[in-house]
């Protein structure tokens, strides 16, 4: 929305009557800071998580100077399977067409770690789900450590805590996967998956896989 009223011609109207772009900021920043606070128990970190949004790290960073945010990679032939096989809506990506999906990957990936690499390392951390999955404790670590918060067992342990200190939506999703230990049944779910043609031509359609490693 923010960006459809700064769109060119707007920008001047708005500006003229007085509402900046600090303006807009501060109002946005309002409206979302309301919604991430008041939806769960007072606390003294928030968190949101919700992957498009980071498209918008930038701006986000602006209106919330002391954000922090982590920006979790995967392997986009197993986002792109996970999200065609559990028929999750994303905006922007058609599930009956996988090199769309895998080139639209692509490109939010890509604006979202240039954001990130921008915002720098105080400010963003790039995390692979990989290996996160693979090695928790040490990932974990360093999240935390990127947060300035102390560790606690708890984190590798989220499970034991769902029901009573976290809440999670039936209507999400990733909640059936979420509610789990950590494990490694994501990895390679997506082998097999993809069309031999089109994994011939990845490094066209996907670069991003090679840039990420
Ligand atoms: N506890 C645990 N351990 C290992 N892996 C886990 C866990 N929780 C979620 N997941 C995996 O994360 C994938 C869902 O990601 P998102 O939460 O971003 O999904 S979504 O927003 O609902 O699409 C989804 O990937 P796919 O299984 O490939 O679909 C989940 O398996």
């Amino acid at each position: 929305m923010l960006m459809q009223w700064e769109k060119e011609g707007h920008k001047r109207l708005l500006d003229l009557a007085g509402v900046t772009r600090n303006v807009l900021n501060n109002a946005v920043g309002a409206f979302i800071g309301t919604v991430i606070e008041q939806h769960g128990d007072k606390a003294n970190l928030l968190c949101d998580k919700d992957p498009l949004a980071l498209k918008m790290m930038i701006r986000l960073s602006e209106i919330f100077p002391q954000a922090k945010f982590i920006l979790m990679l995967r392997d986009g032939r197993a986002s792109v399977h996970s999200m065609i096989v559990r028929k999750v809506p994303v905006s922007g990506f058609d599930r009956n067409d996988k090199e769309q999906m895998l080139s639209q990957w692509n490109k939010t990936v890509a604006q979202m770690y240039n954001s990130c690499i921008f915002l720098g390392p105080s400010i963003c951390l790039p995390v692979y789900y990989e290996k996160l999955i693979l090695s928790p404790k040490e990932q974990m670590e360093k999240i935390i450590n990127f947060l300035e918060i102390d560790f606690s067992q708890n984190v590798l342990e989220h499970h034991k805590h769902i029901g009573d200190e976290i809440r999670l939506s039936p209507r999400e999703f990733s909640t059936s996967q979420v509610k789990n230990k950590i494990n490694q049944d994501a990895l390679d779910a997506w082998v097999g998956f993809f069309p031999d043609e089109l994994l011939a031509k990845l490094d066209e359609v996907a670069p991003m896989l090679t840039k990420l490693g």
